[in-house]
């Protein structure tokens, strides 16, 4: 069966690729050392929500925190990709929210357990349309900002990335095959933090998108 066209990515049930502490004043925030290479996670495709859904606060967690991110959509399959010719396997790009499950990815730090209840939840990426690869010539050269109810909590430019974004899908594709409608999520600015049930999350990439969520609680799950 065709998948349609990689511009609707988030249909085609693809690997969400999660690069984290690729910022210097967000890892701080934290209190995180500066990686000395990238940190991956992964969210599964059921993570994806689009505008006109709600973000859900997972059931187990009282503290969900927005990070705001540029998103890469792959558009060439790839192994050992070298850095020279990354950029040949990026189809467009979107904008991303991964929503962290914060006071849950404490307790896993704390027990040394990976993230993926703090992280892979149903809604745990907020995705806008496609953008075109032409639309953003240099993604080091992109302003992501956010807001909650109206007010700026994230504003940030790409070109304070760590690890660009031909260094990561080089160093990914050295870990994992990747496949067209994989989406890499590059990780977010300084000024992550919570949101709550009503709250309404604006994001947008300067003069190129925008989108709006509004966060519901996700119902009690009964044993
Ligand atoms: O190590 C932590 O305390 C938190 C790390 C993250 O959540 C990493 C990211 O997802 C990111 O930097 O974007
Ligand atoms: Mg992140």
């Amino acid at each position: 069966m065709s998948r349609g066209n990689v511009a609707r990515f988030w249909e085609w049930g693809r690997k969400i690729i999660c690069v984290g502490r690729n910022y210097a004043e967000h890892a701080r925030e934290l209190r995180n050392e500066l990686p000395t290479e990238p940190v991956l996670f992964l969210k599964p495709p059921t993570a994806y929500v689009k505008e006109g859904s709600p973000i859900l606060v997972p059931h187990y967690s009282s503290t969900l925190h927005h990070e705001v991110e540029l998103g890469v959509v792959v558009g060439r399959a790839g192994r050992e990709i070298p850095q020279t010719s990354a950029m040949e396997h990026v189809a467009g790009y979107a904008l991303c929210l991964d929503m962290t499950a914060r006071d849950v990815q404490e307790q896993c730090k704390a027990k040394g357990l990976p993230w993926t209840l703090a992280k892979a939840f149903d809604t745990s990426c907020p995705v806008s349309d496609f953008i075109p690869k032409e639309r953003i010539p240099d993604p080091a050269g992109v302003e992501l900002w956010l807001r909650v109810n109206s007010v700026t909590r994230q504003r940030g430019s790409t070109a304070h990335m760590i690890f660009s974004v031909p260094y990561l899908i080089s160093y990914i594709s050295r870990v994992m095959a990747l496949e067209e409608g994989d989406l890499i999520l590059t990780g977010t600015p300084k000024g992550v933090g919570a949101v709550h049930e009503h709250d309404e999350l604006q994001a947008g990439i300067e003069g190129v998108i925008s989108m709006t969520f509004r966060v519901s609680k996700q119902a009690a799950v009964h044993n």
